[in-house]
């Protein structure tokens, strides 16, 4: 799979919230991108998966602009990438199978899930996706009654069920505490290393970046200020990604974590509406 960003720009109001953002992915890998609160890379993941609209940019995978699909096969190119997001976005009073069958909600009937309806060979999928994850005990259970680690491997699952090539993770382990993170971040990078899936992950730390990625993209308002290896990115480089200056350590580089889930909310609706 090859990823062609060129230029890819979003404009609100006078704000460049992704500036001419251009790189290269050539091979399915994980990338990390990291940046202050504010650099743009929630909205470089939401124009990728189609949720927000480029002012301008192409992005072209395998040859094709999926920034230029409509209807179907916008459709289609949503169900190839998968997103998550730091607050999780289940459906807390549903029980965690049923969860994960809504990343089937693309190809499968409205009336398939409003009915429960799903083919016994669809729910032994999500049982073994969750089997996969560690988790297929919690399977009967609601969403609202698992941990924030549980809940997350069940949106990585909900994801899986879609079969996507891509796996976009918006800040997946903010909420989370330090070991339910480091499961978390586990289980994506298996994910990758099993199902050679590319997976692009906003995060907030740079030694996670550093940890589990292959290769990480530096925002700054708006701009990719650094692209390269875990090696090149050493402590200065990160001063000039977060813009910080003296007093800068590695410690202080988390953004600020909001529990604002609006574009959760967005994602929700439309793999309800789709
Ligand atoms: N729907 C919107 N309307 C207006 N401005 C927006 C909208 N979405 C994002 N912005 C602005 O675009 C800029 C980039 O925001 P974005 O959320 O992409 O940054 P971020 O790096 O993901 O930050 P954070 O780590 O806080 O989530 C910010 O200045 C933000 O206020």
């Amino acid at each position: 799979m090859r990823i062609e960003a060129h230029s890819v720009t979003r404009i609100f109001g006078s704000t460049r919230a992704v500036d001419a953002v251009s790189f290269v992915i050539d091979r399915p890998m994980m990338v990390g991108v990291i940046g202050s609160s504010g650099a743009g890379k929630s909205t470089l993941l939401r124009i990728f998966n189609r949720l927000t609209d480029p002012s301008e940019g192409s992005l072209r995978v395998d040859g094709r602009d999926v920034l230029r699909l409509r209807g179907a096969e916008r459709r289609s190119w949503q169900a190839d990438c998968a997103m998550i997001f730091q607050q999780f976005n289940l459906v807390p009073r549903l029980d965690v199978v049923s969860n994960v069958l809504h990343g089937l909600l693309n190809k499968r009937s409205l009336a398939t899930s409003l009915l429960n309806l799903w083919p016994k060979s669809d729910i032994e999928r999500a049982v073994q996706i969750l089997d996969r994850l560690g988790i297929a005990e919690q399977a009967a259970k609601r969403a609202e009654a698992l941990s924030g680690g549980q809940q997350q491997r069940v949106a990585i699952a909900r994801a899986l069920m879609q079969d996507p090539r891509v796996i976009l993770a918006d800040e997946p382990i903010a909420s989370l505490d330090p070991m339910n993170a480091q499961i978390v971040m586990d289980t994506l990078r298996r994910i990758h290393d099993e199902d050679g899936r590319t997976v692009i992950a906003n995060l907030h730390t740079l030694d996670t970046a550093r940890h589990y990625c292959d290769r990480i993209i530096g925002m700054r308002k708006g701009r990719v200020v650094f692209d390269g290896t875990p090696e090149q990115l050493t402590t200065g480089v990160a001063r000039d990604i977060y813009g910080a200056g003296a007093s800068f350590t590695e410690a202080t580089t988390s953004t600020a974590i909001e529990t604002d889930a609006t574009g959760d909310a967005d994602y929700a609706a439309r793999l309800l509406v789709d």
